[in-house]
């Protein structure tokens, strides 16, 4: 408990060694303002504002500074002196460091080691049939036959939904080696447990309180959700190890594959990591990709037009493909990562500049720093367009030794649903969604994205409000 306890603030103010780096006042005499900025879901809002008012460096905790400068992340992620800190023991599940918890490099390597193989692309393109089938196959199938009973031929859908079912499907199929079939049964109870979950362990490691007692009590409503959501992993697991105990095929399935050695609860944790970090990020990125295409309709002529003038209407498009001829719907992926990240508002790393500071890498700073990107709020894709040095100074996966195992993965499922979407379907706002649009603009003169909050993911607030789209197929 000690090291939730404030030191004296005049020495925070007049002898750290830090006195000399910018930023708010309150940032250098207690950690309660982060605390508040995290707890809020508001880190990526603040990381904005913070890394234009103060600069590339600036102060964010006491013993901690936010950075947001390409070659400063460079060194930091390149870096194995900088290991994650302990703001992630707050996603350890079952008390045990998992593969995005670990902050041991011995525990990292060799988790990398177990579950490498199975995010490489090899593996995925052995699995890719059953990528389609859970992402965008099943998606057309459910949207066809609401079209099919539809007497305008339009009907309105919730992509946040939508996106979210499938992606938990793809990971299912996985990481369990089963269909889920949550799209099919338009079942999202498992999403709600897991987005629930997502929320408890993100309040575990921002409020550090929140783990001790009574404390603890003020997550319940959270906590029981999770319980349900470990239960339901459990089932999962048993019901493949049945099935494999009957002879069933040779598993595929990441966590159960026989190069992976672990016991029961190491089994149990990684599963729901995988479910967590797999599933809400790649959905978050189709949602934010196709609000953009919404707010930017040159983009989305520009890149329907590339999809339609590539595959004729009854071909399904396989990964491969689309990487191969679709440059600029890959340049509209990457661009909706660079404005709309994901993953974490900041990423807490240890122990440099002196000893003992915390390096928060600044997701939204780093992403609109106006000395890497021009014109740095506004959706422009041509900027990935035949350009290695915006992708050299795109971090949405983070980077280097701790780089996101799960992108090949991604790419694969973004690739597929969205550019199979693009060539099948016509898009548009609903006529009442009349607050956002490509002519209301925000502060920036671009046009308003819809309000968002982040809690590890970048997520709307109002999904049931803004995430709905009219669909109609392709004229
Ligand atoms: C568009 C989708 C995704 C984005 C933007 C994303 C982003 C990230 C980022 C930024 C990190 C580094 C976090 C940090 O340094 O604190 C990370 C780590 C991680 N991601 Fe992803 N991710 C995505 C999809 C996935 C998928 C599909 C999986 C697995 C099925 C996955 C599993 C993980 C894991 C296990 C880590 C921890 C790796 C480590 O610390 O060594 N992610 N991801």
């Amino acid at each position: 408990m000690s090291r939730l306890q404030d030191p004296d603030s005049s020495t925070r103010c007049f002898l750290s060694p830090l006195r000399n780096i910018p930023g708010p006042l309150t940032a250098r005499l207690t950690n309660r303002r982060a605390e508040v900025i995290s707890a809020t879901g508001n880190a990526i809002k603040c990381g904005e504002r913070d890394s234009i008012k103060y600069g590339d460096i600036y102060i964010y905790k006491p013993n901690a500074v936010s950075i947001s400068n390409p070659s400063d992340w460079k060194m930091v992620l390149g870096s194995l002196k900088f290991l994650k800190s302990d703001y992630y023991s707050g996603i350890d599940l079952f008390d045990i460091q998992n593969t995005l918890s670990g902050r041991d490099p011995k525990f990292v390597s060799v988790r990398k080691r177990q579950l490498g193989p199975y995010f490489a692309y090899g593996y995925l393109v052995k699995m890719e049939p059953t990528i389609l089938r859970c992402g965008i196959k099943s998606l057309k199938n459910a949207w066809d036959a609401q079209l099919a009973r539809s007497p305008t031929g339009e009907i309105e859908i919730n992509y946040s939904r939508d996106y979210i079912l499938a992606t938990m499907d793809t990971i299912g199929g996985l990481v369990y080696g089963q269909d889920f079939n949550c799209v099919k049964n338009r079942d999202n109870t498992l999403a709600q447990q897991l987005l629930c979950s997502i929320k408890f362990q993100a309040a575990r490691s921002m409020i550090p309180i929140t783990r001790y007692y009574p404390f603890s009590k003020l997550l319940a409503p959270l906590e029981r959700p999770f319980r349900k959501y470990e239960r339901f992993c459990r089932a999962a697991i048993a019901k493949r190890r049945a099935y494999l105990a009957e002879g069933g095929d040779k598993p595929a399935d990441l966590l159960q594959g026989s190069k992976v050695r672990m016991d029961e609860t190491q089994i149990v944790s990684e599963s729901m990591v995988m479910m967590a970090a797999g599933a809400d990020t790649t959905s978050n990125t189709l949602l934010w990709t196709t609000h953009l295409f919404m707010l930017y309709p040159a983009v989305y002529v520009r890149v329907c037009n590339e999809v339609r003038e590539k595959f004729a209407p009854d071909h399904l498009i396989t990964y491969h493909e689309a990487k191969a001829h679709l440059p600029y719907l890959e340049a509209c992926i990457f661009e909706t990562m660079r404005l709309c990240p994901i993953a974490g508002g900041q990423a807490p790393r240890g122990h440099f500049l002196p000893a003992g500071t915390e390096v928060y890498l600044n997701f939204r700073g780093v992403h609109t720093n106006r000395k890497t990107w021009a014109d740095p709020f506004r959706f422009v894709p041509e900027r990935f367009l035949d350009n290695d040095e915006s992708k050299r100074n795109f971090y949405a996966f983070g980077g280097g030794a701790r780089t996101c195992p799960g992108r090949n993965l991604s790419w694969v499922e973004l690739f597929t649903i969205m550019a199979n979407m693009l060539k099948d379907y016509e898009l548009r706002m609903p006529d009442d969604l009349t607050y956002l649009g490509p002519e209301i603009v925000d502060e920036h003169g671009c046009p308003k994205k819809m309000d968002s909050k982040s809690f590890f993911v970048n997520t709307p607030i109002y999904p049931d409000r803004d995430c709905r789209m009219v669909l109609s197929k392709r004229v």
